[in-house]
């Protein structure tokens, strides 16, 4: 078994990991990730989860299949949404024995140096009493106008800019995909799987598309982005694929899983 001296982590899972094609939620892959975390919590380590959802939570509470355009009604789907997702949590980490803490952010949180230093205050407590904090954007309060710009609008920049404001060593993202290719395995079949990335190129830059599924958001290209920005601090991203949340154990126990932007392993 691992034991870890309250190594800080960061797992930020996708929409398209949390709700199944027909829209329902995904109840056994939150139960494993729940189980999960919990496990990994008792081994000392200090995991942080960014999870997204809160709008396919909300399309699946209302019995929806279709994201609506406009945009209060996705902001107010997000509400229903999160509410029910940390209901969920709660309930499924508490079968664990671990409590969670619910964290909202958006852009400017991190951006003003007391509101961040009142929420890495939060995160040194939660974690410190070996709660799980669980993150999102606070959606229905994010706006994206030109003189007030407060979304990150996905969750693989918000959880890269938690894990590095937070001290972590490494960002695990859990998609629909198992890893990095050199193009887009949903377009392209002989796409071929990257396994290291130690400095993103022009070409992987390029490489990187659209999300493939209808409920994601960024793709590759949100997620280069983080990997950009944990790169750069000098910490680890390790992208895998979310469908058994287990695998977060394989990747601290270092196995080659995934790509793993960074050194180390
Ligand atoms: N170069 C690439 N390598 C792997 N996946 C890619 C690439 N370019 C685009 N993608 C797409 O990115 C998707 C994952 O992102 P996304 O749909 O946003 O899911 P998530 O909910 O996990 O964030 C993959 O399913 C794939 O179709
Ligand atoms: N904050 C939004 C998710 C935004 C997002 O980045 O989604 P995803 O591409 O599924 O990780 C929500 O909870 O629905």
């Amino acid at each position: 078994m691992i034991m870890a001296d309250k190594e800080r982590i960061v797992v930020k899972i996708g929409t398209s990991s949390l709700i199944q094609e027909n829209g329902r939620v995904n109840l056994a892959s939150i139960d494993r990730l729940a189980f999960t975390l919990a496990c990994v919590n008792n081994q000392g380590y200090q995991p942080i989860l960014v999870s997204s959802g809160a709008i396919g939570v909300g399309l699946a509470s209302l019995g929806l299949t279709k994201r609506p355009a406009e945009i209060a009604r996705q902001q107010a789907l997000a509400s229903i949404g999160q509410t029910e997702l940390m209901r969920i949590y709660s309930q499924r980490f508490l079968d664990y024995q671990t409590k969670v803490g619910q964290i909202l952010i958006t852009r400017d949180v991190l951006t003003f140096p007391v509101s961040l230093q009142h929420v890495i205050d939060t995160f040194e407590v939660l974690l410190a009493d070996k709660v799980i904090p669980i993150v999102n954007e606070n959606d229905p309060v994010a706006v994206d106008e030109l003189d007030h710009h407060t979304m990150f609008s996905d969750n693989d920049e918000l959880s890269a800019q938690v894990a590095v404001k937070v001290g972590a060593s490494k960002l695990i993202v859990l998609s629909d995909i198992d890893a990095f290719y050199d193009a887009d395995p949903h377009q392209d079949p002989d796409a071929k799987v990257i396994r290291h990335v130690e400095q993103l190129t022009p070409e992987m830059e390029a490489a990187a598309g659209g999300s493939g599924s209808g409920l994601g958001t960024g793709g590759m290209v949100t997620k280069l982005r983080a990997a950009k920005t944990m790169l750069a601090a000098g910490k680890q991203m390790i992208l895998c694929n979310g469908k058994d949340p287990a695998i977060i154990k394989d990747v601290l126990a270092g196995k080659e899983i995934g790509t793993r932007f960074g050194k180390g392993n």
